[in-house]
């Protein structure tokens, strides 16, 4: 497919580990496209292979885990990248030019024995482009991220505080201009206005610098404030994706609807509020039929023998429930559709110095 409005294209993508006890599948055929300039966020408990699915699109998931199927990357001009297949030194281009990834431990990714401005260097070197230049575009992302790029390059990671040293991760993973940025629970080590004042930034970088943003967290209300479209995922696949707003007011899959009801109050994180009853389910044994059945109020027998598949709900919005058109009226959420949107965008500005 060439559609140039997809940067990615993700088809029957599995992550497998071997494991002792037998074959962990902790990404079990995920169907998935990006769009160009979209922030798409996935969301799920902790667990559920969110980090695995985007790490695939670097192809960088950990040893010894193995990614089949297709990820396609589509550049703006040229042709599309077949990403799994790439050699080492194609990934070690492709991984800062085209698509870059920022994790949540800031602390690890800088050097602590290297000042911040080697490292800048050092990338601008690897990948052989000119250095003056290249500070230059760093002294630029650095100001960005409201960050004195000249104290920032001067100082070694343990001087910065973690709100600093996560701006200046984002700002060193935008220094080759990828299109496509990956962010693996940026913010989950930040306090609550440091969190949102990073949201904020990466709307204004998304429009600055053309981004197309993927963000992976546990956290749904911060999604909602950031999000295009959001996908939710169980049990190393996807029950449902959808518009932010498709997913707010009319989540169709039991799933999505235990989530936004454990989330009553939209500036507490999923995971400290109240957890949805049953155990996780098992990468290695898994079960018949659908995934969620076991935990679900209204599965019965056709969903504990048949996997449901994905099935169009309306326009742009997909859930994996054979009952999708019953979801709504069969698991009630608590919060009345107004009050579930989140509010109270802080500015990027905010907490800067934290
Ligand atoms: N090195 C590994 N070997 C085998 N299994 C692993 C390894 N690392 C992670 N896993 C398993 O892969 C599954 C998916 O993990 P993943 O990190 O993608 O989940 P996640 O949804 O991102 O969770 P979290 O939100 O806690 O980061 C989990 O069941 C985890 O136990």
């Amino acid at each position: 497919m060439s559609n140039t409005d997809t940067i990615v294209e993700v088809s029957n993508l599995d992550v497998t580990f071997q494991m002792d006890r037998g074959q962990s599948h902790v990404v079990r055929d995920v169907n998935l496209d990006v769009a160009r300039n979209e922030t798409l966020g996935i969301i799920g408990e902790s667990g559920s292979g969110k980090s695995m699915l985007a790490s695939s699109f670097l192809n960088a998931v950990i040893d010894p885990g193995v990614s089949t199927g297709k990820v396609m990357y589509h550049p703006e001009d040229g042709a599309p990248v077949s990403v799994l297949e790439l050699s080492d030194s194609e990934l070690d281009r492709f991984r800062w030019e085209e698509v870059a990834m920022v994790f949540q431990g800031a602390m690890s990714s800088f050097n602590p024995v290297t000042k911040i401005r080697t490292q800048f260097r050092e990338t601008l070197q690897d990948h052989g482009r000119d250095i003056p230049a290249g500070m230059d575009r760093a002294h630029e992302l650095l100001e960005s991220v409201y960050l004195d790029p000249d104290r920032i390059l001067d100082s070694y990671a343990h001087e910065l505080s973690g709100g600093m040293k996560q701006r200046a991760l984002i700002a060193l993973s935008l220094l080759l201009e990828p299109d496509l940025l990956v962010l693996d629970e940026p913010t989950a080590a930040l306090d609550l206005l440091m969190q949102r004042s990073i949201v904020t930034l990466l709307d204004e970088l998304q429009t600055e610098y053309d981004l197309t943003l993927v963000f992976i967290t546990h956290d749904l209300p911060l999604l909602t404030t950031l999000a295009d479209r959001i996908a939710v995922m169980y049990a190393f696949n996807l029950t449902e994706i959808g518009t932010t707003d498709e997913l707010l007011y009319n989540a169709s899959h039991p799933y999505t609807r235990a989530l936004l009801d454990a989330t009553p109050d939209l500036n507490v994180p999923v995971d400290e509020m109240s957890i949805i009853k049953g155990s996780k389910p098992d990468p290695v044994d898994r079960i018949s039929g659908c995934s969620y059945s076991p935990r679900c109020p209204i599965a019965d027998d056709r969903c504990r023998s048949e996997e449901p598949p994905m099935m169009t709900v309306r326009d742009a919005h997909e859930s994996a429930c054979f009952y999708y058109d019953d979801a709504p009226d069969a698991v009630p959420i608590s919060a009345a559709p107004d009050e579930r949107p989140s509010s109270g965008r802080t500015t990027a500005t905010e907490g800067r110095d934290n």
